[in-house]
């Protein structure tokens, strides 16, 4: 017999996140994305794999409302796309990612950056988010550098800062593109094994593009779910009990 408490809980982690509702994407001419509709639901963890140009990046980007599609509706956590307001729930890397040598602010300024939204930019800056903000440092091996310009960093000390930015605030929803391009294996290896934690018991949902098929089969298992032309989808979904420690470190060891 089902639970109450099992049933509640099922119902909430059921609620759907991103819906595709017969999405089209073209560059002038050019067709990227045809007629495609899915759904990622709360405590789902996406991988996306798909060949160079198959599209992956343009249907990320549609998903955090940077790219409009053609034809379609796009929804998230429920909203029409247009009238959707809460970006504090989601967390987005894009691939790329590169400061400006002249960018005067620190690494620990632009983790800390992620812990605002607009609204509380000019509250006072707290022990609770200081700590927060310590806890991402230390996670993505950067404490040593928090002090120095973010601009002078080698771009894999860079991405690992968005990483550390995305993470502070965890969000409900993170989308990443292929997050770690450029950086060393250990700290790769440490990175997977906190998202796949926060996955199984931090209530957060994951969209993460990447090349790595054979990591994406261990983790989610060996057939896609769904496929949009080259692009395929593999989707692990978690019931596993919530972890009560708020820290992100306590993931890692
Ligand atoms: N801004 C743009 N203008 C015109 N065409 C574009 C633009 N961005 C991407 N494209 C084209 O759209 C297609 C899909 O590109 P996209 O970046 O979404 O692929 P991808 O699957 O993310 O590739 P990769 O694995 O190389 O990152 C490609 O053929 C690309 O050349």
């Amino acid at each position: 017999m089902i639970s109450d408490a099992n049933t509640a809980q099922g119902a909430v982690c059921h609620d759907s996140v991103i819906e595709l509702d017969h999405v089209s994407f073209a560059y002038q001419e050019q067709k990227v994305i045809s007629d495609f509709s899915f759904a990622i639901r709360e405590r789902d963890f996406v991988g996306v794999i798909g060949s160079n140009g198959a599209g992956k990046t343009t249907l990320l980007r549609m998903m955090v409302g940077l790219l409009q599609p053609t034809e379609g509706q796009i929804r998230l956590f429920g909203e029409p796309i247009r009238r959707f307001r809460d970006w504090e729930r989601i967390g987005y890397v894009p691939q790329k990612n590169a400061f400006n040598p002249l960018f005067p602010a620190t690494v620990r300024e632009v983790v800390m950056s992620g812990l605002y939204n607009n609204k509380k930019l000019f509250r006072r800056i707290g022990r609770e988010e200081q700590r927060k903000c310590d806890d991402a440092l230390e996670v993505m091996r950067i404490s040593e550098i928090q002090h120095k310009r973010i601009g002078q960093l080698s771009g894999g000390q860079q991405q690992r800062v968005f990483l550390a930015r995305a993470l502070v605030n965890k969000p409900d929803l993170l989308v990443l593109d292929e997050p770690t391009v450029g950086i060393d294996a250990q700290t790769q290896a440490d990175f997977f094994e906190l998202i796949f934690h926060m996955h199984a018991h931090h209530h957060m949902t994951f969209l993460m593009v990447s090349h790595d098929i054979s990591m994406i089969e261990d983790q989610l298992g060996q057939e896609p779910r769904e496929q949009c032309g080259a692009i395929k989808f593999y989707v692990r979904h978690s019931h596993e009990q919530d972890c009560a420690i708020p820290d992100l470190q306590h993931s890692l060891v």
